[in-house]
């Protein structure tokens, strides 16, 4: 019997109450311990695509289901699915006052040595001494940025969702990414990577193409990287949308 994918989308559509399809059928595959890119332009449905994974409230699936690790998981809440091992790295993390950046890494993991805190922030290119920082206003969006990539880095989840990793991360070069990509692929955790950073994609195992909330193509990450950018026009543009979908019906 062949094993079920970790994370398996299958015809999933989720519209808002003016029938504006934010993801029309969409089927994905993540395997296990791949790292899977979904690439596309602002506003083609990746953040939606990563928040009705995770399962917020406001992103239920009208039709199709969630399956993760060959179980039905779509009508999970989201503390639910995060004790299944799913975790969302957002694209804006939070703040929270009040707690420093030790307290907040070790919700991640709880037992965590200062010495595998510290680790965790060398890993995304911080000094020991935010340990004692508080996660509030002080901190950058990047550096809280940085500190939640670490968080995932501590959690070591069975998923990673990874929304545009290097937003408001000026000094996280496209190599700093795809190490911490290949390292919690080397802990045994599967990546989910959204994001609009060709480059990015092309570092992953298999790649998705998203336009106008419909999966316009998958497969080797070079293809799809090649056909973002010679042929991927902004999915707000209704013309080129319906272009690129008979092109690919051909
Ligand atoms: N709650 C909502 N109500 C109405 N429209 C929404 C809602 N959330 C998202 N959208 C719309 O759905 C589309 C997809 O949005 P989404 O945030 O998923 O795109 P994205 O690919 O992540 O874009 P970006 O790269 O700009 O972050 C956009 O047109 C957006 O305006």
């Amino acid at each position: 019997m062949t094993e079920a994918p970790l994370l398996y989308l299958d015809d999933i559509t989720v519209s808002r109450e003016n029938g504006k399809k934010l993801l029309d059928k969409v089927t994905i595959k993540v395997g296990h311990g791949e790292i899977t890119g979904v690439l596309g332009r602002n506003g083609a449905g990746k953040t939606t695509l990563a928040y009705t994974i995770m399962g917020l409230p406001s992103y239920k699936p009208d039709s199709g289901r969630i399956f993760f690790e060959g179980e039905d998981i779509t009508g999970l809440s989201i503390t639910e699915r995060a004790r299944l091992g799913i975790t969302l790295a957002w694209q804006y993390p939070a703040r929270y006052e009040g707690i420093t950046v030790a307290e907040y890494l070790r919700l991640s993991r709880r037992d965590a040595t200062k010495r595998e805190l510290e680790e965790a922030l060398d890993f995304i290119q911080m000094e020991a001494f935010y340990l004692d920082r508080f996660v509030d206003k002080a901190l950058s969006g990047g550096e809280r940025k940085r500190l939640e990539l670490a968080s995932v880095y501590l959690m070591r989840p069975k998923l990673a969702i990874l929304d545009e990793p290097d937003s408001g991360v000026d000094m996280l070069a496209i190599g700093d990414v795809v190490r911490l990509f290949k390292r919690l692929a080397d802990f045994g955790s599967s990546v989910l990577v959204i994001t609009h950073r060709d480059d990015i994609a092309s570092a992953c195992d298999r790649a998705y193409l998203l336009c106008n909330g419909k999966v316009m193509l998958e497969g080797q990450p070079v293809a799809v990287k090649q056909y973002y950018m010679s042929l991927c026009g902004p999915c707000s543009d209704p013309l080129l949308a319906s272009e690129v979908t008979s092109n690919e019906s051909k």
